[in-house]
């Protein structure tokens, strides 16, 4: 319980700090992370700071800490972003997306991890077994797709080698009903933990039926990661994949499927070739029969595929062109790393079937929503950087511009369009860098799938002076070649790209051989042709024979771009207009501190070290601000309530203590003062940093679609600035609209006299629909005393007249239809729609109604906490006419009157549940 234990230190959240610098930020974080503080909001986001130890931060008890609690009610933890990512979901049925990033070892793995497990706690623990199966197997596939996807790195003994994106589907209820993985590969990925696990763990006999020893020192492939783990470590981990692979639902056969082609790969990667006077030859023939018996191949077959190709002439003939020793290491290497990429593929695609929806009828159960969890690679500038940092830190521009087209494009373009005084940014906009990476024919892929495609010899070297030639003129490309004077550009260093997040030189050797899918047809023939069903499954373009193949197959570089668009697409159709429900994330590594920002809600990415000037400026500039002020006006709130329930408690405490006295003293008790004027004076303070927060918070969460409701807060917050007059239009707001209807005025006068109000509040006609679909004309009167029913039809005689202090709430229906009810404390609520403007039918006066009696109520003082959005999302039943409180859609909710610690009481309680 350690998360919620002891003082903070520094600023618990970024946008706290005096100013936003660079060195404050540090000092900061360095300060919270010496007092053992690894969290830190940067508003609605997380800076995480690796510990490196285990951190009591994790139990039970801190998640039910953070359980449906507000992002500033507890310190910061990634469980405040999950559960605000849940509560997103739940409350709005919004598809939302966390996204963790950062270098590698700053603990993006383990951050996603914590978050699944806390939703998977959080959901309902369910009477239905395949939610739980569900849940079961979404957590045990971290396990097996670490063992197979993660190796020893300079920078992480157990790196992830992959992206991944992890999308949980929850029903209507919020429970886990299914789930999806996709990953984004990169990497060789043979060298992984799996494989020395094998041999460390598999027993006796497994290891001979797979022709293998124990001693990873004997294999090509695990002899280097084989120092970095221990017998032990690899013997329980080994024992917890294939647990975890049972629970998941693989079958014996399966199993034994993937360890057989484990076994393969290390002894392909054995495998040795030599040149006598004519041809290649394998070396050890043996291990060409122990490859062939564990893929279920013929021998002869191995052996030919190995040292030979198949070609196609142009006359339509096919030959067996042998290969040079090179080619023929070449060959070997390439297939060694297709069957893993296969295997791997193929098991995220089995675990992928296990959790998929099934049985979902959105009739029956509701809107399918879905959060996504991504654990992505974030940018890197190593000394040395090659295809891979390319390709990363390609994916990282993809995100940024994803970024950039949801928050500074879109949020812009919206206060613009709603009237809301925003001041217009100039940002630096990445499309730039994303078209000199992506572009057809243009960009450097395509420069670089030109070079794989092209007939006859082309070098990483002539592949640059492509480049050079094509993008010489880019502004953010350059090249040793082109800037010779350049001294940070050496051998090894041949072009640079300035990214957003700063310069990186790249070296061009390899980048063709990592780009061109290498891997010679027969391999694949040969594979599909296997006995085992598993691996033929596997290999399915196996099938075509070389005259059929014409494609050549899609390079590294374009499979990676196609995965990172679609990517790109499904993120951006998670926030759509709902900016919300995106969550950032980056990193920085300084002083080898490493950091994983999270984030949620108004997703910008904060600064990654280094920082292009210009996108720092952004951030500082204008979402810090707006969010500091907001975070203040909280923090301030939460200050001054909590002082003042101090203050409170003290003085209740004072007052029983003089109370005993004097009745010891004199036997009786005495009058006690009123409170000192201090107390009082919170009352105003938090009134108006409260009122501040609100109106924020009322344009913040106005649903578009939801048009009664937009007019309805907008008009509340006009009311709240004091503004009476509607939005967009501008139209003065005339209140009393039966002011000079005849007979109206009459029933006005009266009911003065009678109930001896002040002031009219609103007042118009209205129309009620009964059960049967039947309406009715009805006029509305309220009064500064009363709340009024009229009929007009009678001379405006009154029908209905209830006390206006009985009045707790309001309701506006999410359409266009003008429906309002009036809560009372009596349960006697009033149902109407509110009929427009005669001469202007566009003229709607529910904005109006609500604006009024918000100002009527801020006006006499009274403090109006809970008009918070409330979404009390109910089935409409049948119609307008058959309408019922229950029926409405969409609730604002407040109370005209209530004591002031009542009030906050209610204040917190309504943020908390809305
Ligand atoms: N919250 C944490 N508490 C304790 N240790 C942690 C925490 N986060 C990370 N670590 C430690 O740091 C190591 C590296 O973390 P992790 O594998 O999550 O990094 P990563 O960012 O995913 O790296 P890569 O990109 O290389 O996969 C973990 O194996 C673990 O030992």
């Amino acid at each position: 319980m350690a998360a919620l234990e002891g003082l903070e230190f520094g600023k618990s959240d970024f946008v706290l700090l005096d100013e936003v610098n660079i060195e404050q930020f540090m000092e900061n974080l360095k300060l919270r992370f010496e007092k053992g503080r690894i969290y830190t909001f940067i508003g609605e986001g997380v800076v995480s700071v690796n510990p490196y130890k285990q951190m009591d931060i994790y139990g039970k008890e801190d998640i039910d800490a953070y359980r449906g609690r507000e992002l500033y009610e507890n310190p910061p933890h990634l469980y405040a972003v999950a559960d605000a990512a849940y509560k997103a979901m739940k409350r709005r049925a919004k598809d939302t997306c966390i996204v963790v990033s950062g270098e590698s070892g700053a603990g993006k793995t383990e951050a996603s991890k914590y978050i699944m497990e806390y939703i998977a706690a959080i959901t309902n623990p369910s009477q239905r077994a395949e939610v739980e199966s569900v849940k079961k197997v979404l957590l045990k596939s971290n396990c097996v797709l670490e063992a197979f996807g993660n190796a020893k790195t300079n920078r992480n003994d157990n790196s992830s080698r992959f992206g991944k994106y992890m999308a949980i589907n929850l029903n209507f209820n919020g429970d886990p009903i299914g789930g999806n993985i996709n990953n984004y590969l990169l990497e060789k990925l043979f060298l992984c933990c799996v494989s020395p696990q094998l041999l460390r763990g598999g027993s006796d006999d497994m290891l001979k039926s797979l022709h293998l020893h124990n001693d990873p020192a004997n294999y090509v492939y695990t002899r280097e990661g084989a120092v970095a783990t221990t017998s032990n470590n690899d013997r329980s981990s080994h024992k917890a994949v294939l647990s975890a692979l049972n629970v998941i639902g693989f079958s014996e056969e399966e199993i034994h499927s993937i360890y057989r082609i484990l076994g393969t790969i290390l002894i392909l990667g054995n495998l040795q070739f030599e040149t006598d006077s004519e041809s290649v030859r394998v070396v050890g023939m043996g291990d060409v029969s122990h490859i062939a018996e564990l893929t279920s191949t013929e021998p002869d077959n191995v052996t030919k595929s190995l040292l030979y190709r198949t070609v196609a002439t142009g006359g339509g003939e096919v030959i067996e062109k042998g290969h040079s020793k090179k080619e023929a290491c070449f060959g070997r290497d390439a297939f060694t790393k297709a069957l893993y990429e296969r295997l791997f593929g193929w098991i995220v695609g089995r675990i992928n079937a296990v959790i998929e929806v099934k049985d979902y009828n959105p009739v029956l159960h509701g809107k399918n929503t879905v959060i996504g969890v991504l654990d992505i690679y974030g940018f890197e500038i190593f000394d040395n950087n090659s295809f891979e940092q390319f390709c990363i830190n390609y994916c990282n521009e993809k995100l940024q511009q994803l970024f950039i087209q949801l928050i500074l494009c879109q949020e812009q373009d919206e206060y613009q369009r709603e009237g809301i005084i925003w001041q217009h940014i100039d940002y630096f906009n990445n499309q730039i860098i994303v078209d000199l990476v992506e572009q057809p024919h243009q960009g450097i892929i395509s420069v670089l799938d030109e070079a794989c495609l092209s007939v006859g010899k082309v070098t990483d070297t002539v592949c640059l002076e492509s480049m050079d030639a094509k993008l010489g003129q880019h502004p953010h490309y350059t090249s040793r070649k082109l800037t010779p004077s350049d001294k940070t550009m050496e051998f090894h260093r041949d072009f640079r790209i300035r990214h957003y997040a700063g310069d990186v030189t790249y070296s061009i050797e390899g980048f063709l051989d990592k780009n061109k899918d290498p891997l010679f047809q027969d391999f694949k023939r040969l594979i599909y042709n296997s006995s085992n069903p598993v691996l033929k499954e596997m290999w399915p373009d196996g099938q075509l024979s070389i005259t059929e193949v014409t494609k050549r197959p899609l390079t590294a570089a374009t499979l990676f771009k196609n995965s990172i668009v679609a990517l790109v697409e499904k993120l951006g159709c998670k926030v759509g207009a709902c900016l919300d429900s995106l969550m950032w994330g980056t990193s920085c590594t300084f002083d080898c501190v490493s950091v994983t920002i999270t984030s949620l809600s108004s997703p910008f990415p904060p600064p990654s070290l280094p920082l292009s000037p210009s996108l720092h400026q952004v951030w500082r500039g204008a979402l810090a601000r707006m969010r500091c002020q907001r975070m203040r006006s909280i923090f301030a709130i939460m200050g001054c309530y909590k002082r003042y329930k101090v203050k409170v408690h003290l003085w209740e405490v004072e007052r029983r203590f003089a109370n005993v006295r004097n009745m010891a003293d004199y036997g009786k008790s005495v009058e006690w003062p009123t409170p000192p004027a201090a107390l009082t004076q919170f009352h105003s303070i938090t009134q108006q940093l409260h009122r501040r927060w609100r109106a924020w918070q009322i344009v913040k969460n106005i649903p578009p679609s939801d048009m009664g409701e937009v007019r309805a807060k907008v008009a509340a917050l006009g009311a709240l600035n004091g503004e009476r007059k509607d939005w967009g239009c501008g139209r003065p707001w005339e209140r009393d609209y039966l002011a000079n209807v005849s007979h109206s005025h009459s029933t006005a006068m009266y009911l003065r006299n009678k109930d001896e109000y002040n002031q009219v509040i609103f007042s118009g006609f209205c129309r009620k629909m009964n059960r049967f679909n039947k309406s009715t004309d009805r006029a509305l009167l309220i009064t500064d005393k009363h709340i009024y029913k009229l009929d007009p039809e009678k001379q405006f005689k009154v029908l209905k007249r209830l006390p206006l202090e009985l009045m707790t709430g309001l309701s506006v229906t999410a359409g266009i239809d003008q429906m309002v009810a009036l809560h009372t404390s009596s349960q006697d609520d009033v149902l109407l729609y509110i009929q427009r403007g005669e001469l202007c039918p566009d003229q709607d006066r529910i904005g109006e109604l609500v604006g009024t009696l918000i100002d009527h109520f801020t006006r006499g003082g009274f403090d109006l906490p809970g008009f918070l959005s409330h979404c009390a999302l109910a089935t409409p039943c049948g119609g307008p006419g058959a309408c019922k409180l229950t029926s409405v859609a969409r609730c604002t909710v407040f109370l005209p009157k209530s004591d002031m610690s009542m009030s906050w009481e209610m204040f917190l309680l309504l943020k908390t549940s809305c």
